[in-house]
């Protein structure tokens, strides 16, 4: 299953586009990008050298006109090979990552902050090279491209059946603190496009595809992609970016139990509808999509998977080390429940599920307020491959009842009163989510813990490397989970 307990996966192989054009347009473009890509907010590998650049592929959406005033928009899917972490044996990794590249001659002053750079060699010597989302004529030739089904390239077009997606939306690029970039569109769409890539669908274009397919309408259903292709090779389509319904008026959760938290505000409705949209989503996924039983053998290999990922996390994170047997109890219950005969359903989840990836809709039809679900693509850090097997419904429900804890760490006041909005509102979503489906997460006490525990340790080693300001959120829950009874 997915969780850990699969080998690591290599990154798949892609085709790399033919010799002579690449090596010149790789002359013009390495330097610039060597120094640009590690300080963008989605570049992965933070840390570690950039030991080369190739080019897997590179398609003119737009030409660049000679000296005129047209922009070019070039599209390119560049592999950054690293050096390996320092102390790690394992071989270099190259993450694959997608850019949109504006070409002109000279920048105007609003795109000055979006310049990567000027190649001083190569066929874009001389030439202003930017990023193509902060151009609304560029972001508008995206969108156009969307609208009409077909290829370019290796690049492919594709469109819901129905749906109406006008031209000449107005294009704003959103600059939260994101794992990707969108751009949204006219307030009608947005376009998420996804930064690093890997062969195979991405889950934020496969569950949401399906899900359309099914009464549930708690997530937007796709009205446009695109993807990489290469037919005639052995390498699977490779998702590119996603167009969706925007949700006017929408406010994510994470800000909504913020507010509660401030303003001392009771939250457990919405912590219980929101048990419910959950549970609404895992039963379409699970009609939907295929699920099966885990057994002993599958149960103590997730247990295994769950300790070797603590182990890893623990030798990158010292703070770690001191809890680790009390953790590793959770995964021995997990691994002494299988042994007892314990068994587990497992389906097509939503993989890294918080307070941040639900928003609160005003709902048309009765006045109030309901939610919905976004971001499928499941935790950033993990293969895609690991990302698209099925899971317990319990991992999800594990992260939700994290961000609530999460939430209430925010409060510098801390205390009972926070304390017991945590609770409060934990078991107000798991009784929503008990209500909507029929099983009560609290029946399956070991998967739960282990899955809590396991989302902790991933945490702890998200915010080491991301935001170590926060670090103490998830250790508060680490020192709570090493230490609670059997
Ligand atoms: N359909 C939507 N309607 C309104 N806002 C959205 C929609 N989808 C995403 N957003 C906004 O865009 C932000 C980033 O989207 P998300 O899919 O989580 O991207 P990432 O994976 O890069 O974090 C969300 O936090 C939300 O504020
Ligand atoms: O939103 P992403 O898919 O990029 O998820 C990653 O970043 C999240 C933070 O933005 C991180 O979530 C953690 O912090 C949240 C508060 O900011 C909190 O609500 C979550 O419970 C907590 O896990 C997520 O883990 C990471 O994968």
């Amino acid at each position: 299953m997915s969780d850990s307990s699969s080998p690591r996966t290599a990154p798949a192989r892609l085709p790399l586009v033919d010799a002579p054009h690449s090596s010149a347009l790789l002359r013009s473009l390495t330097g610039l990008l060597a120094r640009w890509l590690p300080r963008q907010r989605w570049f992965a590998g933070k840390g570690r050298p950039l030991s080369g650049l190739t080019l897997v592929s590179a398609t003119e959406l737009l030409p660049s006109g000679t000296g005129g005033q047209t922009p070019g928009l070039l599209h390119l899917l560049i592999r950054a090979r690293q050096s390996p972490a320092p102390g790690s044996d394992a071989p270099p990794a190259g993450d694959c990552y997608q850019l949109l590249l504006g070409v002109r001659p000279a920048l105007p002053p609003a795109l000055a902050p979006a310049l990567v750079g000027r190649p001083t060699e190569g066929p874009l010597r001389g030439q202003a090279v930017y990023e193509a989302l902060h151009d609304p004529r560029l972001a508008d030739l995206l969108l156009e491209r969307l609208r009409i089904p077909g290829s370019l390239g290796t690049l492919h077009f594709g469109r819901a059946q129905g749906g109406r997606i006008p031209s000449g939306l107005p294009a704003r690029l959103l600059n939260g603190e994101q794992s990707n970039s969108s751009v949204v569109y006219g307030e009608m769409f947005i376009l998420k496009l996804f930064r690093r890539v890997s062969p195979g669908m991405n889950p934020d274009l496969e569950l949401p595809l399906a899900l359309a397919e099914t009464d549930c309408d708690r997530v937007p259903a796709p009205a446009a992609w695109f993807e990489a292709t290469w037919p005639g090779t052995m390498t699977e389509p490779l998702t590119l970016g996603v167009l969706a319904p925007f949700l006017v008026g929408s406010t994510d959760g994470w800000q909504l139990a913020l507010q509660s938290l401030a303003r001392r505000t009771d939250f457990t409705a919405s912590a219980h509808a929101l048990g419910r949209a959950t549970a609404e989503v895992h039963t379409a996924l699970a009609a939907a999509l295929p699920t099966s039983t885990l057994g002993r053998p599958q149960l103590e290999q997730a247990a295994a998977g769950m300790t070797e990922r603590l182990a890893e996390a623990a030798s990158a994170v010292p703070a770690l080390r001191p809890y680790r047997t009390g953790l590793n109890r959770a995964y021995e219950a997990l691994g002494d429940y299988a042994r007892r005969g314990g068994t587990c359903r497992v389906q097509r989840l939503h993989g890294d599920l918080h307070l941040g990836q639900v928003l609160c809709v005003p709902d048309e039809r009765g006045g109030g307020s309901r939610w919905s679900v976004i971001d499928f693509e499941g935790e950033p850090a993990r293969p895609l491959t690991d990302r698209r097997r099925p899971g317990p419904p319990v991992r999800d429900i594990a992260g939700m009842l994290r961000s609530f804890d999460y939430a209430a760490r925010q409060d510098r006041a801390e205390g009972s009163w926070v304390e017991s909005w945590s609770r409060a509102n934990r078991a107000a979503y798991c009784r929503g989510y008990a209500e909507a489906s029929g099983a009560d997460p609290a029946d399956q006490r070991e998967l739960l813990r282990a899955y809590e525990t396991d989302k902790a340790v991933y945490e702890v080693l998200y915010e080491a490397r991301h935001r170590p300001a926060w670090l103490h959120v998830p250790m508060a829950a680490v020192r709570r989970l090493a230490a609670s009874p059997d």
